[in-house]
């Protein structure tokens, strides 16, 4: 049985990427704000591109805290914002729904999520995809470290010396595989099915255009910001 000891300076990593990560996390005012309130379809769109702007911002602010992301080629940094802002968007989307509330509430809000204005065609693989992060009950480093190896995804468009993105996520993937394998001893598979959930989350994306322009109303108005990343407008 090999034995699994995270090193001094993996240590240190996982430091530096929890505390940015919970420092850069946008207020979790979100859920609170649809359980107080039901919305118009017009607000319910309003709030997500406010939320998905300020998440961009966030994000922006944690990859400099990523070690080594700030030495790569600049324009693969934009490239792997870029390439992976939706799926940061779903998956803090899904953590924030997975988070512990009291009886009854995920239900509403739940329910606030389905009525909220997007076509319905979407809500089957979007809660699929909440839930199944939920089920596996990750812990803080585990959520921040996901984000930062969904980030370092190396064959996201554009990105030029996929070597140097490799050899940055490899870094972070060496050190949360040994995390599981020490916080879920009882489940040896729960790294890969970690891993399995970005499948699940790139797939979720990929209907992400479509999901924008079917919410039921009248002018999809988008900030800059979101125009950039989000390729809209
Ligand atoms: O605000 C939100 N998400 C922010 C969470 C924090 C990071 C930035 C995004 C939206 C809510 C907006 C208002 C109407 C209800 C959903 N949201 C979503 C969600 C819904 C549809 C799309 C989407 N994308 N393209 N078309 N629709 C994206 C995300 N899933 C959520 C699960 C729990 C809590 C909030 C959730």
């Amino acid at each position: 049985k090999e034995k699994v000891e995270i090193t001094k300076e993996q240590q240190a990593l996982v430091k530096v990427v929890v505390e940015a990560y919970n420092r850069h996390q946008i207020p979790q005012d979100v859920a609170k704000k649809l359980l107080q309130d039901q919305y118009s379809a017009e607000e319910n769109f309003l709030l997500l591109t406010e939320m998905a702007t300020s998440q961009v911002q966030v994000l922006v602010e944690f990859t400099k805290n990523i070690p080594g992301f700030l030495s790569l080629d600049r324009e693969d940094q934009i490239a792997l914002l870029k390439g992976s802002a939706v799926e940061a968007m779903f998956l803090r989307s899904a953590q924030v729904f997975s988070k512990k509330m009291p009886n009854g509430h995920t239900e509403v809000l739940e329910e606030r999520i389905r009525k909220s204005g997007i076509s319905e065609e979407f809500m089957t693989p979007m809660f699929n995809f909440y839930k199944s992060i939920g089920e596996l009950h990750m812990v803080e480093e585990e959520q921040a470290l996901l984000t930062t190896i969904t980030i370092l995804t190396p064959d996201r468009p554009y990105v030029k010396d996929q070597q140097a993105v490799e050899r940055l996520q490899e870094t972070i993937l060496d050190v949360l595989r040994k995390m599981c394998v020490l916080q879920h001893p009882q489940d040896p598979q729960y790294f890969a099915r970690l891993l399995g959930r970005l499948t699940e989350l790139r797939t979720l994306s990929h209907y992400h255009a479509e999901m924008l322009t079917s919410w039921r109303v009248n002018d999809h108005k988008f900030t800059p910001l979101l125009c950039e990343i989000w390729d809209v407008q």
